[in-house]
């Protein structure tokens, strides 16, 4: 079906047209593929040596031992067959933002809804909001074609005014942005890189360092003070503010800061529209998070300009690139592919990263590299920032529409040429805001951005695409938006802990990518899906590979082949196979060692910590006895954490039990690391413990920031006593258990 609303793209495709965007396979496909079967061969060895051991197993305790190998090998398997799914179909892909205008009118650009959330002013920066937004409003783009909503479900009156200053701002700052061409359109990032400073640049500079005390200023005090104040409309505003609001429990704020028809910037152009939007909250109704802000976002937007093109940006996450609309554009006009394409995806990456990325913040798989895998398939998933929707994905399949309960608001609505402050369109879009506006409709199920996940992101490019779109990965050369990576391990722990919970709540859903997914997007596809939904299943491997071969060597029990059988390679090959493999792709997409090291270090560390508690805390949810939470991901962090940070080294700080297992997993390798090294020096077993001592080694060199956070720190980001304390008594627990119950 033909989008209407797209409609005056040049549909003609002859070949004379110049393109806007190519393809290209990745070169390493073929090696992939060969590697992949030669690994699969190994695996199938591996297995049958398992369950070789298992029949011809005489006590029950090497029976127990024998069986958690095989169940963790099967699991590991069906892992590493579901990581190759990404690697099958790798494609690079380029556009031609140049080419458009050959394609196209300019005044044929289709208009642009961009959606920033924020949700609490004291995690997230109000300042940083209003780079974030200004990043956009100064984009390549006809101007009075870009309308910003900002989605405040803090409900706070700071993060208004910091709207307010924005909008004022802006008509210097974008004519700023046009005059000199300046690519950091950013003030934030402009500012802090180095330029040579030209007079014009250093009279906005002081013009954005006094907004920044005046955001700052305010944010101190809690409220918006008087002097703050400068005209009445603002105070009107400002007045919803009375002593019965609570940021739970209040009615919608609509405020329309600019309007492109009305206002003008200081060189009198065009200005976008920019609009405050806190949703109506109340106690008795559940909002659904981000998920529920982006439904109110569609809804009012739809009922204020309904741009077929809509932007979603999380409030750290600005716009690195000024062409990035352009770029999105060149898939999203073309008509080979409009009536499928769902959305356009820019990877996540991060600005303040440190050096050797301590915490693996970067995520490179996940922002990056599978994402290309997946885009030789049927394309990436949704990354909840830095995604170009097609607005009609939100509305049923692309060839059954679902309309909304109300005309206004669908898709091919054309919205009367009224201003966006006019009384009834004020009114729709209340009502549209209003908590129980969704009671009784399809919202959050069959249309708009899906519910019952907390990665609500990860969950509608998922339903999306079961619904039979497809998506794109751009990921142009310049990063096109760059977020705040959590800085403190507690922080990134947390914030893997809810990605798994939110996992599990798709897994356990009726659309579970297991059987749902293959079934609709088919086998591959359906598996890149079904392998993130079972990351909690790492928890089996690893938790059995970081304590039974240990436990075993203090007990100086032998349960792998010896140094001279042939299985010992097979071992050896599997291990080198694996690891290898993955350097050497996170290599080739950009990356350094040292960064591979402590990325897949972090996995372990997430496994032990994040993955477990997520499970715990789903299964408790299960019971009824805990409720989850949207946990913000902190991004204020206090000048010694980020020195820390800088320096590379581990802040462990807060005594959260996510640290127990990690330590409990050094102490007990480290342990039996010497047991096992004196065994093989004392030359008794060392043929048969000597993969078990290798293991154990691993896992100690992986470790080194923990002994030194336990032992050598005495900083405030060291290993809290109480967490050793704690650790220190369960490995004396286990190892008692162990070698009373399972290695008599
Ligand atoms: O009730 C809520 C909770 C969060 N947010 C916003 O959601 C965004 C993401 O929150 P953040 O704490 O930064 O979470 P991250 O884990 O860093 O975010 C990643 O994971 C989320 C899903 O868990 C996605 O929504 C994000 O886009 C993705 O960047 C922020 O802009 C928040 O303001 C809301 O608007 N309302
Ligand atoms: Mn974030």
């Amino acid at each position: 079906m033909e989008d209407l609303r797209l409609r005056g793209f040049n549909t003609s495709s002859t070949t004379s047209t110049p393109p806007l965007h190519t393809l290209r396979h990745a070169r390493r496909t073929t090696l992939n593929r060969v590697f992949m079967a030669v690994y699969t061969c190994a695996i199938l060895a591996h297995l049958y040596h398992h369950a070789h051991k298992l029949i011809e197993s005489t006590t029950l305790a090497s029976f127990f031992i024998t069986l958690s190998l095989f169940i963790s090998d099967i699991i590991l398997a069906i892992i590493w067959v579901m990581q190759q799914c990404f690697r099958v179909a790798i494609v690079y892909r380029s556009e031609f933002p140049e080419n458009l205008e050959k394609v196209m009118k300019k005044s044929d650009f289709p208009a642009l809804d961009v959606f920033i959330c924020t949700a609490d002013p004291y995690k997230e920066p109000p300042i940083r909001l209003v780079s974030t937004a200004l990043s956009v409003m100064a984009y390549d783009y006809p101007t009075e074609k870009i309308s910003v909503y900002v989605s405040d479900d803090g409900g706070s009156q700071l993060t208004l005014f910091a709207c307010m200053e924005a909008a004022k701002f802006a008509s210097h700052w974008l004519p700023f942005c046009r005059k000199t061409n300046i690519i950091d359109r950013s003030p934030e990032a402009y500012f802090a890189s180095k330029h040579s400073w030209s007079s014009d640049a250093e009279k906005i500079k002081i013009m954005y360092e006094r907004m920044k005390v005046r955001v700052e200023n305010v944010l101190e005090l809690g409220k918006v003070s008087e002097e703050y104040i400068t005209d009445e409309s603002e105070r009107r505003a400002l007045s919803k503010w009375t002593d019965e609001f609570t940021h739970q429990d209040h009615s919608t704020i609509i405020k329309v800061l600019l309007e492109s028809s009305k206002n003008k910037d200081i060189t009198d152009h065009l200005m976008p529209n920019l609009i405050y939007l806190s949703r109506e909250k109340s106690k008795t109704s559940s909002h659904h998070f981000k998920a529920g802000a982006l439904n109110v976002l569609l809804r009012v937007s739809a009922a204020m300009t309904n741009a077929p093109i809509i932007l979603t940006m999380d409030c750290d996450t600005y716009s690195n690139d000024p062409q990035t609309p352009l770029r999105a554009l060149c898939y999203l006009s073309n008509p080979q592919l409009q009536s499928k394409l769902g959305y356009v995806q820019f990877p996540q990456m991060f600005h303040g990263i440190n050096k050797n990325d301590t915490y693996g913040s970067e995520y490179k798989r996940a922002f990056q590299t599978n994402p290309m895998g997946m885009d030789g398939l049927l394309g990436p998933n949704y990354m909840g920032t830095g995604c170009y929707f097609n607005r009609r994905v939100f509305f049923g399949g692309p060839s059954t529409f679902i309309s909304p309960e109300i005309t206004e608001i669908s898709p091919y609505n054309i919205v009367a040429n009224k201003p966006i402050q006019s009384q009834q369109i004020l009114d729709l879009a209340h009502k549209v805001a209003g908590c129980s506006y969704e009671n009784n409709t399809k919202w959050g199920f069959e249309m708009g951005f899906n519910y019952g996940s907390l990665v609500e992101d990860f969950y509608t490019g998922y339903r999306q695409k079961c619904d039979g779109w497809r998506s794109i990965f751009c990921n142009p050369k310049r990063p096109a938006f760059l977020g705040n990576a959590p800085i403190s391990l507690i922080d990134g722990l947390n914030q893997c802990q809810r990605w798994v919970i939110g996992a599990m709540q798709v897994e356990f859903s009726k659309y579970s990518p297991i059987t749902f997914g293959t079934r609709s997007m088919g086998l591959i596809m359906g598996l890149t899906y079904t392998y993130y939904i079972l990351l909690p299943n790492w928890l089996i491997p690893y938790i059995i590979y970081a304590f039974l071969p240990q436990l075993a060597l203090l007990n100086e029990v032998s349960i792998f082949p010896k140094l001279s059988e042939p299985w010992f390679f097979l071992y050896v090959f599997l291990f080198l196979g694996a690891y290898g493999s993955d350097l050497l792709e996170f290599i080739v997409e950009g990356g350094t060692v040292q960064r591979w090291w402590n990325d897949q270090r972090m996995w372990t560390i997430r496994v032990l910590s994040s993955y477990l508690f997520a499970f715990l805390e789903y299964f408790l949810k299960c019971l009824g006895i805990s409720t989850y939470g949207f946990s913000l991901t902190n991004k204020v962090v206090d000048d010694e954490q980020s020195k820390r940070y800088d320096q590379g080294v581990f802040d462990f700080g807060v005594p959260s039990p996510m640290f127990v297992p990690i330590t409990v997993a050094a102490i007990i390798n480290l342990v039996s690391f010497f047991m096992g090294l004196m065994q093989v020096l004392k030359g008794s077993n060392s043929e048969e413990l000597f993969l078990q001592m290798s293991m154990a080694g691993f896992v100690v060199v992986n470790c080194m920031p923990i002994y030194e956070a336990v032992v050598l720190r005495r900083d405030k980001g060291r290993m809290p006593v109480k967490i050793t304390t704690i650790s220190t008594c369960l490995v004396l627990t286990l190892y008692v258990l162990a070698s009373q119950v399972l290695f008599i």
